[in-house]
């Protein structure tokens, strides 16, 4: 079984990272950590912070000399924004006097609509939105692409599983039906400034983005991730927390501000007859193949070795500089929102954090079906399943 758990703050020293249960001798290092990383604060609408703060990484248990040696791998991603935050953020006692003369430590009692701030504030008893969104912060989602990079790379050198991540709409600005990436148009979407695999749209896209900031506004759009190289039987049908689909509709739902998932063809699937809305076997030399992949590569819970495609759609950003109506709770008076940066449209980098949680279901499930306590012997499992199928 795959854990992981990760802990820090927005504007706090670091986030750390555990991930435990992958075998011994996934070759994996600090560079490709970094490399993924770099990609999750690339794209048009990010806010200036993507531009002024760094991730500093750096792995501290579990790998060495660039592989994995069977137990937790722990990574923590520094904030390099840490020092102007080091008072604020003090995991120790600070003397009240200095804490007075921060302006960052004023409280935040104008939450904004949308955001973590006002049912945190109730459910743990603050008056202050700071230490909601500190934690609800996106910023957490540097930790989970440290991981996700671990289990991209454990699931490549097991089963060659390439994993891409596509922008298929951003606000009401969508893709043409039947734009698939494969894996080879990775650095080409990493280029992109909205990671759309088509160009036309991208460009439109893009003017969107530019439009809503100039109206001091924001948005929200739906990615797609799609995963190359799965065998059939991963996930199961037999309960419904084994489900495939399940585990990866968690994940993606896990992700701030995602709103819905979408497996395969999903909504569009509802509103088919079923003579059109699934995908037909055929059989040819021993090898099956189907005729469409309506399903997304999921059928029973389980991959059937077609294709996996699997959508997260998420909400507009709700820091909207056009700021939105709110209470005060200090004074129980009408106000406008917290409003001071913020990115205008998270979806290009959202992506990326996708393919991270998609990444660690994989590999969880692969595991699950196939085990071992080293690369070696997941790959021997691997191999002996793969030559025991019926049909390939
Ligand atoms: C990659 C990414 C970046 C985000 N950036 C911001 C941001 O700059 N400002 C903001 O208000 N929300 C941002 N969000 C969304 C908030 O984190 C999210 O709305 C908040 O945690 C509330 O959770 P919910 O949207 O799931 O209800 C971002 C989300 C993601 C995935
Ligand atoms: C820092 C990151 O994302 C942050 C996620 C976020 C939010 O509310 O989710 C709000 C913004 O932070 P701030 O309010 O300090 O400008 C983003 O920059 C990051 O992704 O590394």
């Amino acid at each position: 079984m795959l854990r992981w758990l990760t802990a820090g703050e927005s504007h706090g020293q670091q986030l750390t990272a555990v991930l435990d249960g992958l075998p011994a001798g996934v070759r994996v290092q600090t560079s490709d950590l970094d490399l993924q990383l770099a990609r999750r604060r690339l794209g048009h609408g990010r806010g200036a912070r993507m531009s002024f703060e760094q991730d500093e990484v750096t792995i501290t248990g579990g790998v060495r000399h660039g592989v994995t040696q069977g137990g937790p791998i722990a990574v923590q991603v520094g904030n390099t924004e840490w020092p102007k935050w080091s008072t604020v953020m003090s995991a120790d006692p600070v003397e009240a006097e200095v804490l007075a003369g921060q302006a960052r430590n004023a409280p935040l009692t104008r939450p904004r609509p949308g955001h973590a701030d006002l049912p945190g504030m109730q459910k743990y008893g603050f008056d202050d939105a700071r230490p909601v969104l500190e934690r609800a912060s996106a910023r957490e989602t540097a930790a989970r692409v440290a991981l996700g990079t671990v289990a991209q790379a454990f699931l490549h050198q097991v089963l060659g599983v390439r994993v891409v991540s596509h922008v298929v709409g951003i606000g009401p600005v969508v893709v043409p039906d039947g734009v698939l990436p494969g894996p080879e148009d990775n650095a080409l979407l990493d280029e992109d400034p909205v990671r759309c695999a088509d160009p036309a749209t991208s460009e439109r896209m893009t003017a969107e983005i530019d439009d809503a900031r100039r109206s001091g506004d924001t948005l929200g759009g739906v990615v797609e991730v799609v995963v190359h190289g799965l065998p059939p039987g991963l996930g199961s049908h037999v309960h419904w927390d084994r489900r495939l689909d399940s585990r990866l509709a968690g994940a993606l739902m896990g992700v701030q501000s995602v709103k819905a998932v979408e497996v395969g063809d999903g909504l569009e699937t509802a509103r088919r007859r079923g003579s059109v809305a699934h995908d037909e076997i055929d059989l040819a030399d021993g090898q099956l193949s189907r005729r469409t992949d309506r399903a997304g590569g999921i059928e029973g819970g389980m991959t059937n070795g077609e294709v996996l495609r699997v959508r997260a759609a998420m909400k507009p950003i709700s820091t909207v500089p056009r700021a939105l109506a709110t209470v005060d709770t200090a004074t129980g008076e009408a106000a406008v929102a917290i409003n001071q940066r913020s990115d205008a449209c998270a979806v290009p980098r959202g992506s990326v954090v996708m393919e991270a949680m998609v990444a660690l279901v994989l590999a969880d499930a692969v595991l699950e079906k196939f085990g071992g306590d080293s690369v070696t012997e997941t790959r021997r499992n691997v191999q002996g399943y793969l030559d025991a199928l019926t049909y390939r």
